[in-house]
């Protein structure tokens, strides 16, 4: 089976959201030092590169990342194309089939650049997350740093997936992906507290 790897790499200098903490790892303790080996550590915000929201993100009361339910992150996701379009909202999606699908990825490439971070992303329009709902999709992954434009602070769109039950996978690498179904591995790291996690992601067919 092969394996295509939908991560963007980890690597200090990368692209990370404005303002955030940079990627930052270090050989801490080389061998000249430890004796035997080389040890590193990172500095990194729970949202670099390829990264699950936890609805503590943007909601004090939301689920934490050790509360998030694993399955949603391993198994069947339908890869959907949706590029060159300003949003993305439920009419976008008129004439695809998602029935039944529990993950559903939108392969936007509006991320043209990927050593920058970008300046402007197709967002979720409000209708789409009681659309998605209805069809029962529980996952949705993007290959852009947010559901909301970038710009914004009320973050309508990261509210109506939650309330309507649909967790997010944020700035996948979507560009050797051609549409079609796949199996998704993404798991978050067992953070206790975190708001947010890096993932490994993988799609294979
Ligand atoms: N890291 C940030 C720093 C400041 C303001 C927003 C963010 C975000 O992460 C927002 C984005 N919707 C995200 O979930 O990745
Ligand atoms: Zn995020
Ligand atoms: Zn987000």
């Amino acid at each position: 089976m092969k394996i295509y790897d939908v991560s963007r790499k980890l690597v200090n200098g990368m692209p990370v959201w404005p303002g955030d903490t940079a990627f930052q790892y270090v050989v801490s303790w080389p061998m000249k030092e430890s004796g035997s080996v080389n040890v590193g550590s990172l500095e990194l915000s729970t949202h670099t590169g390829t990264h699950v929201d936890a609805p503590f993100h943007f909601d004090n009361n939301g689920k934490r990342i050790i509360e998030l339910d694993l399955d949603l992150y391993i198994g069947p996701a339908r890869v959907i194309d949706m590029r060159g379009r300003e949003s993305i909202g439920a009419v976008d999606l008129m004439g695809i089939d998602i029935d039944g699908c529990k993950r559903l990825i939108f392969r936007t490439l509006a991320w043209v650049n990927p050593s920058e971070f970008p300046e402007k992303i197709p967002h979720i329009e409000p209708d789409l997350a009681p659309y998605l709902a209805s069809k029962g999709v529980k996952l949705i992954g993007l290959d852009v740093p947010s559901v909301d434009p970038i710009d914004s602070k009320e973050l309508p769109a990261h509210h109506s997936l939650n309330e309507n039950g649909i967790h997010i996978l944020e700035s996948l690498m979507l560009d050797e992906i051609e549409p079609g179904d796949y199996e998704l591995i993404a798991l978050p790291l067992p953070l206790v507290e975190g708001d947010g996690s890096p993932v490994r992601a993988i799609l294979r067919r």
